[in-house]
């Protein structure tokens, strides 16, 4: 299986390009794992909201291939621990047989197209994260979540 992070728009801040990129390549080493990055939208000041979210919607649906396995990281979706998460990725690693795509929104969230393309839901927290920040929160959970599972001294319970 391969697991993606579909983000929508660069990672600005430098101190999270750093910490982003350090839990990615030491994810690698248990799973094949990579972020993908939708270039953000040029000249958004002339659009509205939904439109904002309507054209990252279809930039999103594009990066898409058929038999992606879709989970949105949504502050609404199913709260999980991170040892419950840990397992939820073993079944993902047993089942999937192509991508695992997990999709951060842009600066507004996600459109209904994309809302109607999901399989899943998941959240990291009842609280709203910015969309550069939680792709650091995510990329940690999963970097935990392969300690878990192969027995290493990261997570403590
Ligand atoms: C700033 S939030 C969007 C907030 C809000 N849903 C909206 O429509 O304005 C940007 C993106 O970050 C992600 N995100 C933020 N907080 C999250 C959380 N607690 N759990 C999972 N994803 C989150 C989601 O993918 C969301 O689309």
């Amino acid at each position: 299986m391969k697991t993606t992070l579909l983000v929508v728009g660069r990672t600005v801040e430098k101190h999270f390009i750093t910490a982003i990129d350090d839990y990615i390549q030491r994810t690698k080493y248990f799973l094949s794992f990579d972020m993908e990055v939708i270039p953000e939208l040029k000249n958004t000041k002339n659009l509205s909201m939904d439109q904002q979210k309507e054209k990252e919607g279809e930039l999103i649906l594009k990066a898409l291939q058929p038999g992606d396995v879709i989970v949105l990281l949504d502050e609404h979706g199913k709260e999980m621990r991170s040892i419950e998460f840990a397992d939820y990725m073993k079944r993902k690693m047993n089942t999937v047989n192509k991508r695992l795509v997990f999709i951060i929104g842009g600066p507004y969230g996600f459109s209904e197209k994309v809302y109607q393309a999901a399989h899943e839901k998941i959240s990291m927290s009842k609280m709203t994260f910015s969309h550069q920040m939680i792709r650091l929160i995510f990329v940690e959970q999963v970097y935990r979540a392969m300690t878990i599972l192969n027995g290493g001294p990261y997570h403590h319970e």
